[in-house]
């Protein structure tokens, strides 16, 4: 579970977040829609305690990011626009070494299920991760969140340039953690993926969410056009 109270990001003047209120539950998809700026990011690196709040908290299982930054991570998993991995090194290598540091020891056997989980062919295992395309990294990212048990997992802009088949594919797999009871918390300009992926979907401008929508309630439609009046 992610929960943010008050939480404020000010840059001398500027402020990037103002007062979010939030709580994202096991089981739940959030995707936060807002224009280039609006504080999407903001959000995210605030739950993952790259940036301190000026006001207010986020937490992680109910553990304050600012005071416990070493704890959150245990329950953490992060997936950038661009995943950093080794590319020397072998999908297979990059699950091994990043789930060792986060305390696992797995076998090759349990490693490669990871792998397949996550929905990566089993040829670009043994592969080096450098020739892998955006999606087969997104992937190996997803192996590592599904191998730590990650109970919480945060997605800035995962969908940006995937091909329509690899988006698709990474929008199942996501939903299967969620059905797991990862809480997951996705940053988009995708209104179409938001709608058809996440169960909740808020819309943020100028450091302010705007508006949250259960996305049963609406058509992809009638998202686009809330998110234009409201940005
Ligand atoms: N280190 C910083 N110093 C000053 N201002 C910053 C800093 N980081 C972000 N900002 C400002 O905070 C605001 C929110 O930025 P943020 O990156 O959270 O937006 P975003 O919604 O993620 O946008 P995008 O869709 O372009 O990724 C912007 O006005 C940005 O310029």
């Amino acid at each position: 579970m992610l929960e943010a109270k008050g939480l404020t990001k000010r840059y001398g003047s500027h402020t990037a977040l103002n007062n979010l209120n939030l709580s994202i539950g096991a089981g739940e998809i959030f995707a936060l829609l807002g224009q280039n700026g609006a504080g999407k990011t903001t959000t995210i690196n605030l739950f993952l305690g790259f940036i301190e709040p000026t006001e207010g908290s986020a937490s992680i299982e109910g553990v304050s990011v600012a005071e416990h930054p070493q704890e959150i991570k245990k329950y953490l998993a992060y997936i950038p626009e661009t995943v950093m991995l080794y590319p020397n090194l072998t999908g297979l290598e990059n699950l091994e070494y990043f789930s060792s540091l986060a305390g696992f020891d797995y076998s090759a056997d349990e490693l490669r299920k990871f792998l397949s989980t996550a929905g990566l062919q089993a040829q670009a295992f043994d592969q080096r991760l450098g020739g892998y395309s955006k999606g087969m990294r997104q992937k190996v990212g997803i192996a590592i969140a599904v191998a730590k048990k990650a109970k919480v997992l945060l997605l800035d802009e995962p969908t940006s340039g995937l091909d329509p088949k690899a988006s698709n594919e990474f929008s199942q797999i996501i939903q299967t953690l969620a059905a797991d009871g990862t809480a997951i918390l996705m940053a988009t300009h995708d209104i179409f993926r938001a709608k058809e992926v996440a169960t909740r979907i808020g819309i943020m401008k100028e450091g302010v969410l705007q508006a949250v929508i259960d996305a049963d309630k609406v058509s992809a439609n009638e998202l686009e056009s809330l998110y234009l009046k409201t940005v």
